[in-house]
């Protein structure tokens, strides 16, 4: 035979599961995406069609909904561990499992006073506006022994109104950039962090708590670090992870600048003292790097796309 298979997975992508944990009348959201990967012995099902180890896709797909009956969502995370242990547990050619999990937050509406007053304090237990801030990320690859988890978010935009400059860059016969001294920084965040939990035994960090607080000092070190350019904004947002959060060896994080170009005003006679600016969709700068724990090895894929 002239040709030979390569690197293959297969299973359900994109299973949209939404669990209502009922605790009384105050019932809880979680709404993920979670698709499966599976692979292991699958060469006879591509050279010859048979599917003696072919677990179906669609069975993926069931096992996710049952799986969320059976053990519940207490976190993506924990919710791609069970599957993944699963798959590669109960399928003798099944020998590795990628779980990827998108999550998206809800947040409780408060009740209006009037209605407060009706039926009792915080009474409204089952309604919900989806919070519009960022995608949550997780994906658990597991191989029978070691487990990888890489979290993250994707499309966290933020901003600093001052506080950042950049200037003293190479200038060469193309550059027209005027240096600048007080500008707007503002960026979409893509990130991912990868968790140094790889077996069983070890003991497993608390994944809801971790998220929060690796959003937490990452936005602190964006809006604390006085900017001299984004690529050391991004640094200081990595390496305050890793300070802070033990569980992380690994951070990478994909920036565009979001620039923002002061309108010139002088042809209406108007001075712009930094106040009014254009906000350009494209072309944008994109600032890309890792940060790792002294010691520790770079396995965040270099693009984020990817993952
Ligand atoms: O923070 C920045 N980093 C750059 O590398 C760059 N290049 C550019 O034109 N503007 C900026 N801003």
């Amino acid at each position: 035979m002239p040709t030979i298979l390569g690197q293959n997975q297969y299973g359900k992508a994109e299973n949209r599961v939404v669990k209502i944990t009922r605790d009384g009348a105050t019932h809880h959201i979680k709404d993920l995406n979670v698709s499966v990967a599976l692979s292991g012995d699958m060469d006879e099902v591509h050279y010859s069609g048979s599917n003696a180890n072919v677990l179906p896709t669609d069975t993926t797909k069931n096992t996710v909904y049952a799986f969320a009956k059976e053990y519940g969502i207490e976190s993506a995370e924990q919710f791609g561990i069970h599957l993944a242990r699963h798959f590669v547990t109960s399928q003798e050619p099944i020998h590795r499992a990628r779980i990827r999990i998108e999550e998206y937050a809800w947040e409780r509406i408060e009740s209006s006073d009037a209605n407060s007053k009706f039926i009792g304090a915080d009474e409204v237990k089952h309604s919900f506006v989806r919070k519009g801030q960022e995608t949550r990320l997780t994906q658990i690859t597991y191989d029978g022994e070691k487990w990888e988890v890489i979290s993250g978010l994707k499309d966290l935009v933020v901003m600093n109104s001052t506080n950042s400059e950049f200037w003293g860059y190479v200038k060469d016969k193309y550059t027209t950039l005027q240096e600048a001294y007080d500008r707007i920084l503002a960026t979409q965040v893509s990130g991912r962090w990868r968790f140094n939990w790889t077996d069983d035994e070890q003991k497993m960090p608390n994944w809801e708590k971790s998220y929060e607080q690796t959003k937490k000092h990452m936005l602190q070190a964006f809006a604390e670090t006085y900017s001299l350019s984004l690529q050391q904004t991004l640094y200081q947002m990595g390496a305050r992870i890793i300070n802070n959060r033990s569980e992380i060896d690994e951070v990478r994080f994909s920036l565009p600048n979001k620039h923002h170009f002061l309108v010139d005003l002088e042809p209406f006679g108007l001075k712009n003292d930094n106040e009014v600016y254009f906000a350009a969709d494209r072309p944008y700068g994109l600032i890309e790097a890792t940060i790792l724990r002294d010691g520790c090895e770079a396995k965040i894929p270099m693009d984020l796309t990817n993952l």
